[in-house]
């Protein structure tokens, strides 16, 4: 398994701010890889620089040997590195099916419009992802109710399906355990799990410190746009800068976590 993915003295400003800064990091194929870091460490700014959402100011970002940054997100999504949103960027108004088809039909190069105009009626292969998506993702008996019947906890999987419709190498996921109880949070865990085991590599930003721990296999540590520490869940949670980089803002996640 050569490299997958891999940043090389990735910066971004904004202004004269550094929300990333030199970072340099690989992803191999198959891994299972947190990333962590307090409020406005750069996670989504290092996230949506992988994804094409943001331009880095320097520094290359290849993917299967070949350089992206310079790539439109939609590009760089049929590659096959494809996101959710933590805001779950979810339209109320659709059935569930044809919310996850407007996401496949962009990986068969429909533009959105036809996606809309061509409701109910997509095409075999958008039609196969689309199922594949919501029975991977346990919503195959919602498919016909509207997005927004779903609970809270069933909108967060249809923000998975939507990115799974795709056929994604590398799914990162934004913050997925945000809002959801301890049962929920479980319960998630075990999908990812899952997901994982199915061949997608897995990039997971997240607060929920447990499930970073339980789940992940490599964690990277940002710290003001840096990557300060990277290594397995036990050497992150033993490094003292990252105990310190918490509780030195009064955040005892890390050691309620251990
Ligand atoms: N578009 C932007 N314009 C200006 N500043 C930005 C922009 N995006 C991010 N920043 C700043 O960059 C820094 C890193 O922000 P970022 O959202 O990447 O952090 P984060 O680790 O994802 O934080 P959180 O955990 O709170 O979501 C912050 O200081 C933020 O205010």
């Amino acid at each position: 398994m050569g490299d997958f993915l891999t940043l090389q003295h990735v910066s971004r400003t904004f202004g004269g701010l550094k929300a990333v800064d030199d970072v340099s990091l690989t992803l191999r194929q198959g891994e299972l890889v947190g990333l962590i870091g307090p409020n406005g460490a750069g996670k989504t700014t290092l996230f949506n620089l992988i994804t094409g959402f943001t331009r880095p100011s320097n520094g290359s970002i290849r993917w299967q040997g070949r350089d992206i940054q310079q790539l439109s997100a939609h590009r760089i999504a049929h590659l096959g590195i494809v996101r959710t949103f933590q805001n779950l960027k979810i339209l109320p108004n659709m059935t569930v099916f044809d919310n996850v088809s407007v996401g496949a039909m962009g990986q068969h190069r429909y533009r959105l419009w036809d996606a809309l105009v061509r409701r109910g009626k997509p095409q075999r292969a958008v039609a196969e992802s689309t199922w594949r998506a919501l029975e991977v993702t346990g919503l195959a008996d919602a498919a016909d109710q509207l997005a927004a019947n779903l609970s809270y906890g069933q909108r967060k999987y249809l923000e998975i399906a939507r990115a799974l419709a795709l056929s994604p190498q590398l799914l990162i996921l934004d913050e997925p355990a945000a809002g959801l109880n301890d049962t929920e949070t479980a319960q998630l865990a075990d999908f990812l799990a899952t997901l994982h085991r199915s061949g997608i590599t897995l990039l997971l930003v997240e607060h929920d410190l447990n499930l970073v721990r339980t789940l992940c296999q490599r964690v990277l540590v940002l710290a003001s746009g840096a990557l300060v520490a990277q290594g397995t869940p036990d050497d992150i949670w033993r490094n003292p800068l990252v105990q310190d980089i918490y509780l030195g803002r009064d955040d005892e996640e890390v050691t309620n976590a251990a």
